[in-house]
């Protein structure tokens, strides 16, 4: 199936909401390569079409190898508080001139350290930046892009997978930034290698669930139902990252359907990572939708999908027959699922009401 990315028309000219989006994979290549030039830090390539054609990709590989990307460029940011300030900003421009009105970006605030934190990543030398000034920084960038163009950015810190280690220090940031725009924990990485959950990741989630931060969970994106029932079960998920396996367990989908768990579905991501049939036509979305799951559209990580949310919902429209409706509904399932406290979700929902010209029903 060819997705030319050239030929996606603007699909849903209306304010949207975006629940599942990792910062270190929206990056601007500009920025990028700035960095990369400014600290003389090697990259495959010196130019952005050069740099893309290492770091983007159009067609399915597995969640592995699309993993590995990230290897590419990770090292020009890493470790640079201008370059994290910097990233955090030009995410919440990017995103305003998508239309989006409020999103939630994901990170693992070790990843983008290189100090306390062991191991090192991306081969950086020791220095002096902290997952905790990470975090600090990061929210400096979205707070000043909220300033600037007129939306709302929140944060959802990420343990991953094959580092259970930094899971206690992540729950500690999720904590102590609660009052700085961080909204919740999330779990992410490779699903296929290590499909258990380690301890360390349990009892972080059971701080979490204990403190009241909120909770989503990588989980049945390419692995199979169990990693979703864990999730629900075992981590407290509210949200399930991906979640598209979720229905060859009938029984399990049966139930979070009825526990009301949000769906934060990728369809662009699902199709390169290989998560789903690469025919679109098939996509569990359409399943989500008949059934009336609580699910959103999200664009994941758009630097290496070479996209932009206009993609997914493009692929959405195209492939899986998504309407204008069903637009609205997925919006209106992000604004209700998200991780903003009560009276801030109250207020996006009723902006999304107006928006969407729809009076907004006060019977419970
Ligand atoms: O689609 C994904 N599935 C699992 N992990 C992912 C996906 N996209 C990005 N990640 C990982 C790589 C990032 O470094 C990390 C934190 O954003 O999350």
């Amino acid at each position: 199936m060819a997705h030319n990315s050239t030929n996606n028309k603007q699909i849903f000219n209306k304010a949207r909401v975006e629940l599942h989006l990792h910062l270190d994979g929206a990056i601007k290549p500009e920025t990028i390569l700035y960095f990369g030039k400014k600290r003389g830090i090697r990259l495959p390539a010196d130019t952005v079409e050069g740099l893309m054609s290492y770091i983007g990709y159009d067609e399915p590989r597995s969640l592995t190898r699309f993993l590995e990307l990230f290897n590419y460029y990770m090292p020009a940011i890493a470790g640079d508080r201008e370059a994290l300030k910097r990233i955090a900003y030009e995410l919440v421009q990017m995103k305003a001139r998508e239309g989006i009105i409020y999103f939630e970006a994901r990170y693992s605030p070790h990843l983008f350290a290189n100090s306390n934190v062991i191991p090192i990543p991306w081969n950086q030398n020791p220095g002096d930046l902290t997952p905790d000034e990470v975090v600090h920084l990061i929210n400096q960038g979205f707070q000043e892009g909220e300033k600037d163009f007129k939306i709302k950015a929140r944060s959802i810190l990420c343990c991953m997978r094959h580092m259970p280690e930094w899971s206690a220090e992540v729950v500690r940031l999720c904590k102590k930034y609660h009052n700085e725009g961080v909204v919740g924990i999330d779990l992410a990485g490779d699903e296929s290698l290590n499909c258990g959950t380690k301890s360390g990741h349990c009892k972080a989630y059971e701080e979490a669930f204990k403190s009241g931060i909120h909770r989503t969970v990588h989980a049945g994106e390419v692995g199979p139902p169990s990693v979703v029932k864990e999730a629900v079960d075992v981590l407290k998920a509210e949200r399930i990252g991906h979640g598209y396996h979720t229905i060859e367990d009938p029984c399990l989908y049966k139930r979070l359907l009825k526990l009301n768990i949000h769906f934060e579905v990728c369809p662009w991501s699902s199709y390169l990572t290989g998560a789903c049939d690469p025919d679109l036509t098939k996509h569990p979305s359409i399943r989500f939708r008949e059934d009336e799951a609580n699910y959103s559209l999200n664009s994941d990580d758009p630097l290496i999908f070479k996209s932009t949310l206009n993609k997914d919902y493009y692929v959405a429209s195209k492939y899986m027959g998504f309407t204008e409706d069903d637009f609205i509904k997925v919006n209106l399932n992000a604004a209700s699922s998200c991780f903003l406290p009560d009276k801030e979700k109250e207020e996006l929902l009723s902006t999304l009401y107006d928006a969407y010209g729809m009076v907004q029903s006060t019977v419970c």
